[in-house]
């Protein structure tokens, strides 16, 4: 039987520093129960991915979150993406990656690049600066809106609306309460940026619409496509880009190391996204009673996925607390695994390359100039406050 843990994992003290409870979930058992929560927990590599692989047995339909879909109403129209299961998913996912495709993020590397280079040259000029607002959120929000195609006026909700749907994944506790107040107005922005005649007609938005022109989808299946642009596009990056350079200023022989050998850029932000996964959780819902390692979940149960644990898996990984920019990554969970695997991870990558090689080409060193400060979420790992001060190249 699965070990049964008082852990809370949406607990504010958990929430504040995940990585200090993550050992005890994975030594306590490949399965545990969480009394807290009232759901199964899983927090090694081995059957987190395996479950990420399993959308049979562990599907989405009924929610990411603690909240069962066959039970109790979503709070927003359920993603066509994220809380769908084959076959509805295997169309939604079509006509999203034929919208995210390579060509397309090919024409947008130069106009990034720029970006990246011309925020990082007034960063260099300012010498300390906190790279949550200057760095980790300026950059995706100079870029992403205008790749959707949303109305300028009023996009800085998209940071409210994201967080208010990260915490909607968890239990309604005070960390969801303290983001609910500010949220409602984001909701109803984001509700009309995803209309079509909001969307400017060269963005990905009304690339989903001419998916509804060509029969592949309804208007309002198109409508709610888009809201999943706006919803994982943002918050992700924002605090991607703040991990990594939270990373490097933490680490400055790495840093060193990239500076020198351009070629491990890609690799270092792979490995900051398995050192500090800026999605630390979400769950799964089981459609059979599920044999797991001499633990057998029930139908319907929900089942906590510890992305963000089974990222330092020492089963997995060697030495896995530390951060090693050239270290190989491949098969961390960082994007998810599997059918739903993050359909947004070239845009995410390319995205904090830009970042990294701007910073790389023109900083010597980047150092913290004060202590971060966390902004609590229940599934995202987030930064409020990152002060760092910079050498230039
Ligand atoms: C890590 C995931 C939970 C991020 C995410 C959020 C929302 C959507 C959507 O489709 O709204 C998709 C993916």
């Amino acid at each position: 039987i699965a070990a049964r843990l008082a852990i809370d994992p949406f607990d504010e003290a958990f929430l504040a520093d995940p990585y200090a409870h993550h050992e005890a979930l994975r030594e306590a058992g490949p399965v545990v129960w969480l009394d807290a929560i009232g759901a199964y927990g899983m927090a090694r590599h081995a059957e987190v991915s395996a479950a990420l692989r399993d959308h049979e047995a562990f599907c989405s339909g009924r929610g990411v979150g603690l909240s069962d879909f066959a039970i109790e109403d979503p709070w927003r129209p359920p993603s066509l993406l994220l809380e769908t299961d084959p076959p509805l998913h295997d169309r939604t996912r079509g006509i999203m990656n034929k919208v995210v495709s390579l060509a397309a993020l090919k024409t947008l590397r130069p106009r990034w690049e720029q970006t990246a280079e011309a925020l990082v040259d007034r960063l260099v000029e300012k010498r300390r600066f906190d790279a949550v607002t200057e760095l980790g959120e300026a950059f995706p929000m100079a870029v992403f809106p205008d790749t959707i195609g949303v109305p300028e006026d009023g996009r800085e909700l998209l940071l409210v609306y994201a967080a208010s749907v990260f915490n909607a994944f968890g239990p309604r506790n005070a960390v969801f309460a303290r983001g609910e107040a500010e949220a409602a107005p984001a909701i109803g922005w984001v509700a009309q940026a995803c209309k079509r005649e909001n969307l400017s007609p060269d963005g990905w938005g009304a690339g989903v619409y001419a998916a509804a022109d060509r029969g592949e989808c309804s208007e309002a299946e198109a409508e709610r496509l888009v809201r999943s642009f706006l919803t994982a596009g943002i918050d992700t990056t924002v605090n991607g880009i703040g991990h990594l350079v939270l990373a490097l200023a933490t680490h400055p022989d790495e840093y060193a190391n990239v500076r020198a050998n351009p070629a491990l850029e890609k690799r270092a932000l792979d490995e900051s996204l398995r050192w500090d996964s800026t999605v630390q959780t979400f769950f799964r819902t089981t459609t059979r009673d599920v044999e797991i390692a001499g633990t057998t979940i029930p139908e319907g149960a929900k089942v906590l996925l510890f992305l963000a644990a089974a990222n330092r898996d020492p089963r997995r990984w060697n030495d896995p607390d530390r951060f090693v920019a050239d270290r190989p990554t491949s098969g961390h969970v960082g994007f998810g695994f599997g059918i739903h695997q993050c359909l947004g991870q070239m845009v995410a990558r390319l995205e904090a390359e830009v970042v990294l090689r701007a910073l790389v080409r023109r900083v010597r060193r980047v150092t913290l100039a004060g202590t971060p400060e966390r902004r609590l979420n229940n599934t995202l790992h987030a930064i409020h406050r990152l002060p760092v001060g910079i050498e230039p190249a």
